[in-house]
């Protein structure tokens, strides 16, 4: 496809997301009692006139019939049209506008509502071809121009071969009477555009199918100069994602595919094939294994605080970021922390379970209130420190021991040694982060340490309680109640079984790994995620990468931006200059951000340069990945 083709793109439900007669509709019947009616009579017309089942002008005329329409009206639509613009023709607006002078819009509907995106798009007014309403004196529709062809039937391929374009002719909409300008000649190709709406017959007669202007764009060449299809970019989320981060991804044209449970190493390797994004939660291990047989992949999203379960230096070693979402159910974990504290103390969890079993026991014996009680924390970072607030608001004391230095905050005290805090706190709540060397760090010489009767709570990690020293520990009376969130084996889907010796202990509340899950907080992880994973993606910016380093970047404009992920050794920027100056490239502007293992450049450039000439870039050694936005 080496001749430059002039595009000809309908409007309605391709241009923009909208069926213009429809939100006309919805202007000018607002509040009727006849509107719904109407309205879904103005839908059945225009489908069957999309569908081929009717001729244009006919169904034209009969929508208009149906509607009280006044200037006023057309204008209120006219005036929020720009926000009406299709996802993926707003994200290659840069296409149109360089374009311009090969692109023509062609479309039954009317110039007013057309031509704020004609403008927008830069297209010319003497390139958008479509009707006019007429008007009365006081205002009113009173119907359309007849005299113009495309209000009639077969008007669109008639205008198009009045023109004597330039061929190749690329024809690009969703209605019949797009199919028509290839079926009449007047175009060498036809592209059923579908991102908005899919309509078999149309599909059925076009040339390919398009479910976006990156797809229209790929397929006709321009790949490496205006756009990549972004729904050829795999997104496989694991663990049941909240519906929210999947909206969000799909909305701006990434292909997810979305699966239940949790997958095992290798299952993970099998389906990880072809995968740019992976999307996980605390129960799929990211090994090193995994990472050497991912072929594609980019970036993987824990859709979770914790990201022990990822080998981080092996993504790096392979320029995959890995992104969390470090805030988002820090509330929920707290206010289960707090929660259980009380059942404990109350031992309401016994007392219920006896209940259902027919028995009634009303004692006071071992039930005590939380206010004026000792809470000791350890690891006061997110969640501990915001327990630690909480728990003085009900009238705790609070102690906290962290390895790094945290403030202390309300009144709570630090403690410098963990036996300090121990030997002080009725309850012990652990909040320490999932580091391999936290593995076992409460075993049976911490329980021995605690105040005779105290109790643990673990919503941390489950590597982090040795469990087999709890249950004797519990067993002994040393623990006088636990809740334990998270356990060293956890089932990967809820239709496994689970077995722990903490199973059946007195006083021992055992809850599915649910701390963070709350409708909220699911929520909010879904969209923080996925944000981070669209700022990677379209922009490359970094920010909260756990394993490569930040930075925070703006859209690429008036360049192309290319992200290069490098191990950092001495030469590699050298190099990289270099390979750029020998491309051809003309950079725009540059930044570098290193850790210790990794270094991130990223080089905005002018765009007309020779793609080919990115392949020595990919060549300068140390270079882990080199990938390119426009
Ligand atoms: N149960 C759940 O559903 C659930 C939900 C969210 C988070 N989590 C887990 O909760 C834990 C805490 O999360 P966060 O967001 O507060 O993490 P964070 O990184 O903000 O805080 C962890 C703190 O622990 C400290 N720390 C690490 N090892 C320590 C040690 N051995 N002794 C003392 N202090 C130590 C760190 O210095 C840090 O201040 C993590 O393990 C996370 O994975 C569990
Ligand atoms: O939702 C999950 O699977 C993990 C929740 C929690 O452990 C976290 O790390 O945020």
């Amino acid at each position: 496809m080496t001749d430059a083709p002039t595009f000809i793109f309908d409007f309605d439900s391709t241009l923009v997301r909208i069926e213009t007669l429809e939100a006309l509709a919805d202007i000018a019947l607002a509040g009727r009692p006849e509107a719904e009616a109407t309205r879904a009579e103005i839908a059945r017309l225009t489908d069957a006139a999309m569908n081929g089942q009717i001729g244009f002008g006919e169904a034209l005329r009969r929508r208009l019939a149906l509607l009280p329409l006044t200037h006023e009206h057309v204008q209120t639509l006219a005036d929020r049209i720009l926000d009406e613009g299709t996802p993926s023709v707003r994200r290659n607006l840069r296409f149109f506008q360089d374009n311009a002078e090969r692109i023509v819009i062609l479309s039954g509907g009317f110039r007013e509502i057309i031509a704020p995106i004609a403008e927008r798009l830069g297209v010319r007014a003497d390139r958008v071809l479509c009707n006019d309403l007429v008007y009365d004196d006081e205002g009113r529709v009173i119907g359309v121009d007849d005299a113009n062809p495309l209000s009639h039937a077969d008007g669109k391929p008639q205008v198009i071969q009045s023109l004597g374009l330039g061929r190749p002719v690329v024809m690009v909409g969703d209605g019949w009477n797009d199919a028509e300008v290839k079926l009449a000649g007047a175009a060498d190709r036809f592209y059923a555009y579908t991102e908005i709406v899919r309509r078999e017959r149309v599909v059925q007669v076009a040339d390919a199918e398009a479910p976006s202007m990156d797809e229209l764009l790929h397929a006709e060449g321009m790949i490496g100069r205006w756009s990549f299809p972004r729904s050829r970019i795999r997104m496989l989320l694991l663990e049941n994602i909240h519906p929210a981060a999947v909206q969000r991804l799909e909305e701006e044209g990434y292909s997810v595919q979305s699966m239940k449970g949790a997958l095992d190493e290798d299952d993970l390797i099998a389906a990880i094939k072809g995968v740019h994004v992976l999307g996980i939660r605390s129960k799929t291990t990211v090994s090193a294994r995994v990472l050497e047989q991912a072929d594609r992949l980019m970036a993987i999203a824990a859709f979770c605080i914790g990201t022990n379960q990822i080998d981080l230096d092996a993504a790096a070693d392979h320029g995959v970021a890995v992104f969390n979402a470090p805030y988002s159910n820090t509330r929920s974990v707290v206010e289960l922390a707090i929660g259980l504290t009380i059942t404990l103390m109350r031992d309401v969890a016994d007392k219920s379970a006896a209940m259902h079993l027919g028995r009634w026991n009303k004692s006071a014996d071992g039930s005590r209130e939380l206010r004026g009680k000792t809470l000791g924390i350890v690891g006061y970072g997110a969640i501990g420190s915001q327990l630690s607030v909480l728990a003085e608001a009900l009238g705790m004391r609070v102690l906290f021991y962290d390895l790094a230095e945290r403030l202390a905050l309300g009144n709570a005290r630090r403690v410098r040694r963990l036996d300090e805090l121990l030997a002080e706190a009725d309850v012990v709540s652990l909040h320490v982060d999932g580091r391999k060397e936290n593995t076992n760090i409460f075993g049976a010489a911490q329980f021995a340490q605690m105040k005779p009767g105290a109790l643990l709570l673990n919503l941390s990690r489950g590597h982090v309680v040795d469990v087999g020293a709890l249950a004797q520990a519990m067993g002994s009376g040393r623990i006088g109640g636990a809740a334990v969130d998270v356990f060293p084996e956890e089932p990967r889907t809820n239709a496994d079984p689970f077995d722990s010796p903490l199973r059946g202990l007195k006083n021992m509340i055992l809850t599915p790994h649910i701390g963070g899950s709350t409708e909220e907080a699911q929520e909010a992880i879904g969209e923080f995620a996925a944000e981070r994973l669209l700022g990677y993606l379209n922009r490359g910016d970094t920010t909260f990468c756990v394993n490569l380093p930040n930075v925070q970047l703006a859209e690429v404009s008036g360049g192309h931006r290319i992200l290069h992920i490098h191990r950092n050794q001495p030469g590699v920027m050298a190099g990289l200059n270099r390979a750029i100056a020998e491309a051809g490239l003309n950079i725009l502007g540059q930044h570098l951000k290193t850790d210790e293992r990794s270094g991130y450049v990223i080089t905005d450039v002018d765009r007309n340069y020779d793609p080919k000439g990115l392949d020595r870039l990919r060549e300068v050694p140390g270079t882990l990945r080199l990938r390119t936005l426009y």
